[in-house]
């Protein structure tokens, strides 16, 4: 195996979750969004948090003023201001926008200048020699105002391969202007990763520190920013979950992760890496995005075997399928029930429900009854509740908090404040036979009535039982409506939540099944 190259004097985790990040498609981030995420970027102790560009919208500017006025105490990072080189044929100091980078009164700035001869041409219609000069003016007008500034070169990768003595040029101009690091941006994200080493080398020549800014229309804006990181760069922007303009920006999370656990470098501590699965989740939360499950390390299927293979060699020792320790990134390891599980995913996924499954034959018995259920429709990967009633069941462990004797919904087309639909349920309930009436809207929405209303005497617990998620799905294409159906419940009850699945070629009927499961598993546990 290649040794790995050692660790720079200094390295920079530069996080544009809040600028680049807030160019993906659907992102809309408000300053109160901002303050949070910036909150949360810090507990991850990236060393930068690019926090918008002051001037260009109202929001950014309310968010770096609101920083200023003391909204926003960062511990461990330093907040900075991102902007444009001036306006062609003006002067740095006289520039609306230049000027809006100083007020933003943050220590760093970052300048974005163009490093393409096409883009000079064409995009700022300008002459090659006037854009140097902005470069060069921009950054020492900010320098000279006390800032410490970063140059990010747009479309340096593409700028190099068109004309590499103009794009090494504007690279100069910025060090020789007194940028700290200038920034090689892979702005159309065309790159592979093989091709990174010898442009950041020929850029490496010029003596000032360089960094990476890439973008993942390849796939690969991971692999060529740690290819860049290989050839040298001190300094590597990213975002929480990959956000960005189109297909997103290099994960900042795998890069540190990669960089801090397969090249062992310091580049977060224990602490802070510890908190990478928590943060991706509350960047998720705050930006409405749904958390990508597949997501290195912190992805919610991360650390999830499935297969039967996989999870015989893991409870030998789970390292033997897995690259890392999920507990590193603050993850866990999850055992999935499926109809490709062994016996061990089923004895592994009852160790952690607290069921002793280490008999050989009652295991197999199990395997044997999950492969059947899931080869009559049922799913367990995502539905814990329902699996854990089957070990009940099995293990002979289930002491059911009510039984179902009869149940009865009809549905018309008589609506009235009630609802549509009325149902009837008869259960045991301890030495009681309870039979109650609910109304409600739709079948499920009745029967979840008359239940409730059933048990709510003995059982005052149901009150807090709340349907959260309800999903269906045809299990067989191709026939009609008389195809089998899944459905999946969640359910909370405030404290917790858990997912219960019912299987029908009635979708009440298999509603019904999940919704019962549900009960009696709320029931079950909270008595435990
Ligand atoms: C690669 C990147 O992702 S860089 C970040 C890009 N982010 C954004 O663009 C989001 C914020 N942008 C904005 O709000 C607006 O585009 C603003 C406020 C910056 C400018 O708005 P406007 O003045 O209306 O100009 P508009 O957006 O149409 O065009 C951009 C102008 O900046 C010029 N420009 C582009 N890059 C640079 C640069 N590096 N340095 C100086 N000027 C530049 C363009 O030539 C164009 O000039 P023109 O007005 O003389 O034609
Ligand atoms: C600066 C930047 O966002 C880019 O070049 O992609």
């Amino acid at each position: 195996m290649t040794a790995q190259p050692a660790a720079p004097d200094v390295f920079h985790l530069y996080d544009t979750t809040l600028r680049d990040g807030a160019q993906q498609e659907g992102l809309r981030l408000t300053v109160s969004d901002k303050l949070k995420i910036a909150r949360v970027l810090d507990d991850l102790g990236v060393g930068f948090i690019e926090g918008g560009w002051p001037g260009a919208n109202p929001s950014d500017t309310a968010f770096f003023a609101a920083a200023a006025a003391g909204e926003l105490e960062l511990r461990h990072a330093k907040l900075t201001a991102f902007g444009a080189t001036r306006r062609v044929g003006a002067r740095a100091a006289d520039d609306p926008l230049t000027r809006a980078l100083v007020d933003a009164q943050t220590e760093v700035i970052c300048l974005v200048a163009k490093s393409h001869d096409e883009h000079v041409f064409r995009a700022l219609k300008t002459t090659l020699d006037e854009n140097l000069a902005m470069v060069a003016d921009t950054v020492r007008f900010l320098t000279g105002e006390g800032r410490r500034v970063f140059v990010d070169v747009e479309h340096f990768f593409d700028g190099y391969r068109a004309n590499p003595a103009y794009a090494l040029e504007v690279v100069r101009a910025a060090a020789e202007a007194g940028a700290e690091v200038v920034v090689l941006c892979d702005t159309n994200g065309g790159m592979l990763p093989a091709w990174m080493g010898e442009v950041v080398s020929a850029a490496s020549d010029i003596g000032v520190d360089l960094g990476v800014h890439c973008h993942n229309d390849t796939g690969c804006a991971v692999a060529n920013t740690l290819a860049a990181v290989d050839a040298g760069v001190m300094h590597v922007q990213g975002t929480i979950n990959g956000h960005g303009e189109r297909t997103g920006n290099a994960d900042l999370i795998t890069v540190a992760a990669n960089l801090r656990l397969k090249y062992g470098w310091p580049v977060l501590s224990d602490e802070h890496l510890a908190r990478a699965t928590s943060v991706s989740h509350a960047v998720a939360a705050i930006t409405h995005v749904a958390p990508n499950a597949r997501q290195p390390y912190v992805g919610q299927s991360a650390f999830a075997h499935k297969a039967g293979l996989h999870a015989s060699a893991i409870k030998v020792d789970a390292n033997l399928y897995q690259h890392t320790d999920p507990r590193l990134v603050g993850n866990d390891m999850r055992m999935l029930v499926s109809d490709m599980a062994g016996r061990a995913n089923i004895q592994l996924k009852g160790d952690e429900l607290g069921f002793d499954l280490s008999d050989r034959d009652l295991a197999a018995r199990i395997t044997d009854v999950v492969k059947q259920r899931e080869m009559d429709g049922y799913s367990y990967e995502s539905a814990d509740a329902s699996f854990e009633l089957l070990l009940r069941e099995q293990t002979d462990a289930l002491d059911p908090a009510f039984e179902v004797q009869r149940w009865r919904v009809l549905t018309s087309d008589e609506v009235s404040e009630e609802g549509d639909s009325e149902a009837t349920v008869k259960v045991r309930v301890g030495d009681a036979v309870v039979s109650r009436v609910g109304e409600g809207f739709g079948p499920l929405n009745a029967l979840d009535h008359a239940l409730r209303s059933a048990l709510e005497t003995e059982h005052p617990d149901v009150e807090t039982f709340e349907l959260t998620d309800y999903r269906v799905r045809i299990l067989e294409t191709g026939h009609g409506t008389d195809a089998i159906v899944r459905v999946l419940i969640d359910t909370t009850d405030g404290e917790r939540s858990w997912t219960t699945v019912g299987v029908g070629t009635n979708v009440v009927e298999a509603s019904w099944e999940a919704l019962h499961d549900a009960y009696l598993w709320g029931l079950h546990t909270r008595a435990a």
